[in-house]
């Protein structure tokens, strides 16, 4: 359960909590903004994949993200962040607690066949075929349920590749493939389409259940939720008659209940109220329309629930 590391010239993370991000790919990016947004603050050396938080008791540790759920489920990871597509294929659901979903790195696992054969246009045609994937133990977890066999007794032949999975059927090693998509753009310029959805994913922040730190896996889940939540609401003011403030709650009822304020003027109230952004240009039609005034809209920085 204890990291032990032997290479001397590693930082010494001592009692430090181990947290682990993808050291490249996909995730990096929006992994690198998260732990900045959350205060976390380090110095990672060129080629080191172990960098000491200066401002906590923390070791970041930069990993492949298709490892970090195993890492974790392990116990040799405190925390990490990966997503849940890897999560579901290393099978590490039942050692791994999710904290919170990270709302970056969304994408579908789908079965994907040649636009060009309209003989296989469901996932059920590519029964007894082959298929190509990174995701092997999902795929015949999938195929197996449509065959109606076990694991062992499917027909169906699943293989891995580890990339570039998409060039598979145009080199005839498979009749359809298993990978993820976004924006479509890999799938399409490689002749497919979707036909299935195995999974929607998107990147989680997990820990174990032997946790070492529970307390500070609480503070980082803490400051993870509110830079999630600060991104997906916006703080809204407004003036309303008092007469009209039980219309005004109900078009804006905030997360727990608006915050209301006496004005000068008796008649009048001022209201406080979190709104998500994606709904905030019809509230603000709704309160213009039920005479509010002064209606303002304020970005929240940063929050804890
Ligand atoms: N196109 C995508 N859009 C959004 N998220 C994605 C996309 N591709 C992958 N992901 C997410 O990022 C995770 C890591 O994928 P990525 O391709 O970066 O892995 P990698 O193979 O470790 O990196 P690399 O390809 O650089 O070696 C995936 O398991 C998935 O959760
Ligand atoms: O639908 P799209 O927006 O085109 O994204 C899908 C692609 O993204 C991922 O690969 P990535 O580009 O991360 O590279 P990889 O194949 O090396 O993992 C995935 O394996 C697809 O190939």
């Amino acid at each position: 359960m204890s990291s032990s590391y032997i290479n001397t010239s590693l930082p010494d993370v001592g009692d430090r909590m181990l947290f682990a991000v993808p050291k490249k790919g996909r995730l990096y990016d929006q992994c690198l903004s998260l732990l900045n947004n959350i205060g976390i603050e380090f110095n990672r050396k060129p080629r080191h994949d172990i960098a000491l938080v200066s401002n906590m008791p923390v070791a970041l540790v930069f990993l492949p993200a298709a490892d970090i759920a195993t890492y974790v489920a392990k116990g040799n990871i405190d925390l990490g962040i990966t997503g849940l597509d890897i999560i579901r294929e290393s099978q590490t659901e039942n050692d791994t607690v999710e904290l919170t979903r990270l709302g970056f790195g969304k994408c579908k696992l789908q079965v994907q066949t040649p636009v060009a054969n309209d003989k296989l246009a469901t996932a059920q045609d590519l029964v007894g075929k082959r298929i190509v994937t990174s995701f092997i133990n999902l795929t015949r977890q999938r195929f197996a349920e449509l065959e109606g066999k076990s694991i062992e007794e499917m027909q169906t032949q699943v293989r891995f590749v580890s990339g570039s999975v998409e060039a598979a059927c145009g080199l005839g090693l498979a009749d359809g493939i298993v990978d993820l998509v976004e924006s479509g753009d890999t799938m399409r310029a490689a002749g497919l389409h979707a036909i299935d959805t195995i999974l929607d994913t998107e990147s989680v922040l997990i820990t174990n259940r032997h946790q070492r730190f529970p307390k500070l896996v609480d503070t980082i889940k803490q400051r993870v939720e509110g830079i999630l939540m600060a991104r997906k609401y916006v703080l809204c003011q407004y003036n309303i008659r008092r007469d009209a403030l039980d219309r005004a709650c109900a078009v804006t009822p905030g997360r727990q209940a608006p915050t209301v304020t006496s004005l000068e003027d008796q008649g009048w109230v001022g209201v406080s109220v979190m709104i998500e952004k994606k709904i905030l240009a019809d509230k603000m039609d709704q309160l213009k329309d039920i005479g509010a005034t002064d209606i303002l809209v304020l970005q929240i920085a940063n929050a804890r629930t």
